[in-house]
């Protein structure tokens, strides 16, 4: 399994207004396989996403990802496995302004190293397979939103995460570039064989997902 979350509770605030965010969530996503977790305003999605992509150390329970406990490890071997291990694609594509499309897959690599021969064609074939090679040369505000998340996605993919966390991936689109990005994550997810997370609350894309459940109050069925 390439993402392992085992009785994982969170607990957000101190005293009086202390809430329980999410409590005892068992969850296993393996490699190429795309779980949607869906739940109302409130349920938990979003603390789920932080504690599976160790943006957040569970109050309780463990978190595995590719094998790694995060509960172990320091906050710099954290910061690593997030680097390393996970994407993120946000409800907001939240893409650089000044860069190309092409830009944004190759700036983070160059953070951690040189850009090779070999990032700049793994970029190009992202963003073939997520059907943007037309829009290489472009800046966000030309694009749109649909462009922007699925630029998102290729982004997120980059670094061959073993890992993949989507918050609300189709808030701001409409049915059709829903079901286009949906369509994307889960294809792309089991050619590259990261294990995929989704939270939404979209139902129109649950079909999308091999596995479905369902958050309430904190509480995952
Ligand atoms: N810093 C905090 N301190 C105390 N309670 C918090 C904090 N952040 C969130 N909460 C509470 O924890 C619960 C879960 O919040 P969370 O943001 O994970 O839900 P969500 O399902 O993502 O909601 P939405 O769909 O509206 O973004 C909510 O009841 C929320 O009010």
């Amino acid at each position: 399994m390439s993402l392992q979350l085992a009785e994982v509770g969170l607990r957000l605030g101190a005293g009086d207004t202390a809430v329980t965010a999410i409590a005892e969530v068992d969850l296993a996503v393996a490699p190429g396989e795309t779980v949607a977790v869906v739940g109302p305003s409130g349920s938990g999605k979003s603390s789920l996403l932080a504690v599976a992509g160790a943006l957040r150390r569970p109050t309780s329970g463990s978190v595995r990802i590719n094998g790694l406990v995060t509960s172990a490890l320091s906050d710099r071997a954290l910061t690593a496995v997030r680097r390393d291990h996970v994407g993120y694609v946000f409800q907001q594509a939240n893409l650089f302004a000044a860069l190309t499309v092409r830009e944004q897959l190759l700036i983070p690599r160059h953070v951690s190293g040189r850009i090779g021969a070999e990032d700049r064609t793994r970029a190009d074939e992202l963003l073939a397979a997520v059907g943007l090679e037309h829009r290489a040369g472009h800046r966000p505000h030309q694009l749109s939103g649909g462009e922007r998340q699925r630029a998102a996605l290729a982004r997120a993919l980059m670094a061959r995460p073993a890992v993949l966390l989507v918050d609300e991936p189709t808030s701001a689109l409409d049915r059709a570039g829903s079901v286009r990005i949906a369509e994307l994550i889960a294809a792309r997810t089991r050619a590259a064989g990261c294990a995929t997370l989704i939270v939404t609350h979209d139902h129109d894309i649950l079909g999308y997902a091999d596995r479905v459940h369902e958050l309430r109050d904190g509480r995952l069925t």
